[in-house]
């Protein structure tokens, strides 16, 4: 089993290069697990007081549960994956069924933080984007896509979001094997990535 953790800023294009890696390989081979999924349980908050969550904070994630999961995957277990809904600021009810495979991508901003979930990695991967990009894929990817306005992610981006760039996700960038430079498509570094799974899984 090879274990691929991939870190970087929001919009830096994490979920894409690792799109760009699965596309290519069988299903049976691989499994995407992200961070995302891991956002803390917060039913007990109403939608008001979960929308002023600092969500750019590692003590939003249950990383235990993340670790936990991980390992067991590791062992060769199945296991309920949650489903997280960036609308409602919560985990849904819903959870996916998640076997282990040969290759297992782990992705999103803060899995370079723990040192627990980061020893758990073959390859450590670091997507870089400049934060001017980044802010503009984000604000784009918001609207369209997790239900926000202009005024929301740009008061995000002010309040918790830059400053929890800099103090937890950019100095983990020190741990990663490999730095994707992404400010635009970086096919051979993806093709670099998908050469050494192929290795491994020969
Ligand atoms: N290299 C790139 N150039 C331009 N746009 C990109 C690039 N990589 C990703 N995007 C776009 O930026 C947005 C955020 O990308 P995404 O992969 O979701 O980032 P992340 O998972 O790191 O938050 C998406 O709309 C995606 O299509
Ligand atoms: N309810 C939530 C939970 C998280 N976010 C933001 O998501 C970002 C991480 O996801 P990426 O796909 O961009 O890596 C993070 O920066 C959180 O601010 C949110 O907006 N709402």
């Amino acid at each position: 089993m090879l274990i691929i953790g991939i870190a970087g800023g929001t919009g830096c294009g994490k979920t894409t290069v690792v799109n760009q890696i699965v596309n290519e390989l069988h299903h049976e081979e691989v499994v995407v697990i992200s961070q995302d999924s891991y956002y803390k349980d917060l039913s007990h908050l109403s939608y008001e007081e979960r929308s002023k969550i600092n969500f750019d904070h590692p003590k939003a994630i249950d990383f235990d549960l993340l670790a936990e999961h991980l390992s067991q995957l590791k062992e060769g277990k199945t296991i309920a994956q949650p489903v997280y809904s960036f609308v409602k600021h919560n985990r849904t009810s819903d959870t996916l069924v998640t076997h282990p495979r040969k290759v297992m991508i782990v992705e999103g901003i803060l899995i370079l933080t723990h040192p627990d979930i980061r020893n758990l990695f073959d390859i450590k991967i670091f997507v870089h984007a400049d934060s001017d990009e980044r802010l503009i894929r984000r604000l784009k990817r918001d609207i369209h896509e997790r239900g926000r306005d202009l005024d929301e992610v740009l008061d995000r981006y002010q309040t918790t979001l830059k400053p929890m760039h800099d103090q937890f996700i950019e100095p983990t960038k020190e741990f990663a094997d490999i730095i994707i430079p992404n400010n635009r498509y970086n096919t051979v570094a993806v093709d670099i990535v998908r050469t050494i799974i192929n290795e491994n899984l020969t």
